[in-house]
């Protein structure tokens, strides 16, 4: 998969929610759940849409926080890929908020 110029990032960039941030490589956003359990099951849905769209996610977890990162290993930076699963992640977010 062929890896976006730095204006298609800014351009998909400005469709997503406001908090995703262009760091390198990476596209990051931090979650807050109510507690573990909601963090943990969202990990879970997040997982399911990563397995559907054949493209997973770097993250970490600390209690009620997950924290995302999205690349495209395969690529070497930036893709449509992960702009796809970012759009998935936040309308999950937005159905359970
Ligand atoms: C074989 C399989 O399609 C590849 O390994 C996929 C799986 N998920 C992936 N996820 C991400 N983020 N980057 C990849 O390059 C990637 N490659």
């Amino acid at each position: 998969m062929k890896t976006l110029s730095d204006q298609q990032i800014r351009e998909n960039l400005q469709q997503l929610d406001s908090t995703w941030q262009l760091e390198g490589q990476f596209i990051k956003r931090s979650f807050r759940l109510k507690d573990f359990t909601a963090a943990f099951s969202f990990m879970t849905a997040v997982a399911l849409l990563a397995e559907k769209a054949d493209h997973h996610p770097n993250w970490e977890n600390s209690y009620n926080r997950v924290n995302i990162a999205l690349t495209t290993h395969s690529a070497g930076g930036l893709t449509e890929k992960d702009f796809y699963l970012a759009t998935k992640i936040d309308a999950y977010f937005r159905q359970i908020s």
